[in-house]
């Protein structure tokens, strides 16, 4: 090769390497600007909430010029009146069947809504009674309500609670003998209405012909009164609980189109709502959401090290939470047996519940619980939805959640009597990817997997408005007063500069790659500590951090793209590996720096060169102009317990 072939050849690969680069800056800066323009829009849509608020109280008026799906806070108010022609009614209901002496926010506009025939979606947090929302207008109408509920046990809790306050409701599911669907049947059309709920799974819609054909003779002599879908977000894939046969309930809304329809959840996304828009063929629904926040809840991150995370809960159980009732959520059915039969060892009443088990066990044990004969439920997610105890004082995570959804509705069930209640999760370096093995088949279980270990990593941001970012929420700082442990310990905190950390592991990965040899998250962390088999020792440097901190760094460089998880899928098995992320040669430059902010309060301080705290999360500088960090010069190849 000629040696100007040479020269150019050179001079290719680093102007592609720099081309690299900058394509991956404009990302960054894409995401930044996707991230500006929706607080933006945020911001714009408030001014013209606040202008309009300024006008209507200068007119007496309400403009009527917005179609209903659009209309503003102020104009929704009108649906909160007390002067409809049920009002009266619906308020007698209330106090006489329900027991309820006043409505909670959002209710009565939702059963106005309802009531007035529109079409409405209903966000709301769990426990917030939502089912009073289709039930009250239920029995102030004629004819009866159809309620699609995902689940038998769900239908079967409303019902001995309808019964228990003397409303009729009836069910049909696959459980139910031949004799009592006859009667069901019947009792559809008939004029006298012998129940004003009618409670269904999803199946039976999709796939029973005949259910369906009686559905058809109540809707034309005007008996289906109002069709509600619960857990409407199971209609979606993109929601945390896709239930296929949800998917098949657009035929209400086609076959049935005068019949209002209400479909209700305690956790959707503006996305996975639009999609069930489409997949129930409503046409512009009123949505009514509720904050998310649900301010006597506090939120808290721990550090989990299975031993120690037992004893450090079953301690928790056995003093702050002495004689209170609570839910300790664990990743499978083997962890709820074992850690039932530990906190059983430490004289805590806790029983295990699992989908494996009986029907009939998993009845006793939720009403063993319910009654406050047994303290602790020691869950996986199958004890999920429908758990209505007022009193639950914690609930505590052994594993982490699968997403943040996942996690909010879980926790959730703590604290509905609006008494503080604790929410508190054990975070290991391990679980990630148990869970990751578990979710790589889902279609987007990676990246909400990934953003629910940003949220137990994430000591920059309160863990409410994490939340609400998440959930799509406009956040205001005041919103969290000191309910969560990084608003609470913030002092705890330092930001600390880990590009040198990002340079060791990625070096290991390339020594790895070169020798054809795969890491799993384990072997990296064990070479990056000096531990594990010899030669994935050798020319590398190794961290003087504690292993705590040194996991932290690698699920950081995992949330920031640095790294990425690979997968390798035997019939058996699957296996996860540590790779190069698409961010990994920004390391190369001198110029980037990376920091992150960690906990003080761990077993030793963190031994990382400090920042200024105002620094930048990652930096572009100038590769002309040096970056220091507190005097020392970033950049630099210097081992870390030098810098
Ligand atoms: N206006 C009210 N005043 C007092 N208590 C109420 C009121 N409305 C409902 N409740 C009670 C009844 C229930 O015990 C509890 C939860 O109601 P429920 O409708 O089951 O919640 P939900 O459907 O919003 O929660 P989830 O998301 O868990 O299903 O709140
Ligand atoms: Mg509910
Ligand atoms: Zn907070």
């Amino acid at each position: 090769m000629l040696q100007w072939d040479i020269n150019a050849q050179a001079e290719l690969d680093s102007v592609e390497a720099e081309l690299e680069l900058v394509e991956l800056q404009i990302t960054e800066l894409m995401d930044k600007q996707a991230e500006l323009t929706s607080r933006r829009n945020a911001l714009l849509q408030q001014l013209e909430e606040a202008c309009d608020a300024a006008q209507s109280s200068s007119s007496s008026s309400l403009k009527p010029s917005k179609a209903d799906h659009v209309m503003n806070k102020q104009e929704m108010q009108r649906y909160d009146r007390r002067d409809f022609p049920w009002s009266e009614k619906v308020e007698q209901q209330l106090k006489d069947s329900f027991n309820l002496s006043k409505f909670r926010p959002l209710q009565l506009r939702a059963i106005n809504l309802t009531l007035l025939g529109k079409d409405l979606f209903l966000v709301m947090p769990t426990g917030r009674g939502k089912s009073l929302c289709y039930q009250l207008p239920a029995v102030c109408s004629t004819g009866f309500t159809l309620v699609v509920t995902p689940l038998v046990s769900l239908m079967e809790d409303q019902i001995m609670y309808l019964k228990s306050i003397d409303v009729s409701a009836a069910m049909l599911n696959a459980s139910i003998n031949k004799e009592s669907v006859k009667t069901v049947m019947a009792g559809m059309t008939d004029v006298k209405s012998p129940f004003k709920l009618l409670y269904v799974t999803p199946e039976k819609i999709a796939k029973s012909k005949l259910f369906m054909s009686r559905l058809e003779k109540a809707y034309n002599a005007n008996l289906l009164s109002r069709i509600a879908v619960d857990e409407v977000h199971c209609c979606s894939q993109w929601g945390h609980d896709f239930r296929p046969d949800y998917k098949l309930l657009g035929i209400l809304k086609r076959q049935f189109p005068k019949v209002p329809l209400l479909g209700i959840t305690a956790t959707a996304t503006s996305s996975v709502l639009k999609d069930c828009e489409k997949i129930l063929c409503v046409s512009q629904p009123i949505t009514l959401t509720s904050s998310f926040n649900r301010t006597n809840l506090y939120y808290e991150v721990k550090n989990s090290d299975n031993e120690a995370s037992i004893s450090d809960i079953a301690s928790l159980i056995n003093s702050k939470y002495k004689d209170q009732s609570g839910i300790v959520y664990v990743f499978s059915q083997k962890d709820a047996e074992s850690v039932s039969t530990e906190l059983q060892k430490r004289d805590i009443l806790a029983y295990p519940y699992h989908a494996n088990m009986d029907p009939q066990d998993k009845s006793r044990v939720h009403h063993k619980w319910t009654s406050n004969k047994i303290r602790v439920v020691v869950a996986t997610v199958a004890f999920g939805m429908g758990i209505d105890k007022p009193d639950v004082r914690f609930v505590i995570h052994h594993t982490i959640s699968k997403s943040i959804e996942n996690y909010y509705q879980e926790s959730g069930r703590a604290g509905r009597d609006d008494h503080p209640a604790d929410c508190i999760v054990y975070f290991g370096f391990s679980d990630i990817f148990r869970i990751s093995t578990m979710v790589v088949m889902e279609n987007t279980g990676q990246q909400k997997l990934l953003q629910m270990v940003d949220y137990c990593q994430n000591f920059d941001r309160c863990r409410r408005s994490l939340m609400a970012v998440h959930f799509d929420e406009m956040w205001n700082e005041e919103g969290c007063n000191q309910m969560c442990d990084t608003c609470r310990h913030a002092q705890d905190c330092i930001t600390v500069d880990i590009t040198q950390h990002a340079r060791q592991v990625v070096q290991i990965l390339e020594l790895a790659a070169s020798n054809n040899e795969k890491m799993t998250p384990l072997k990296l962390t064990d070479a990056w500590m000096g531990k594990g088999p010899a030669k994935h020792r050798k020319m590398i440097q190794t961290t003087t951090l504690s292993r705590l901190k040194a996991e932290a760094v690698i699920v950081q460089l995992l949330l920031r793209g640095y790294l990425r998880e690979d997968f390798s899928f035997t019939p058996y098995t699957t296996y996860i590996y540590i790779k190069l992320g698409r961010k990994a040669p920004l390391l190369k430059s001198q110029a980037h720096s990376l920091t992150m902010k960690m906990r003080t309060t761990e077993s030793e301080p963190a031994e990382v060169s400090k920042v200024h705290i105002d620094a930048p999360q990652e930096s572009y500088s100038n590769p002309g102009k040096k970056h220091y960090n507190n005097g020392k010069l970033a950049g630099s190849f210097l081992p870390a317990h030098i810098l």
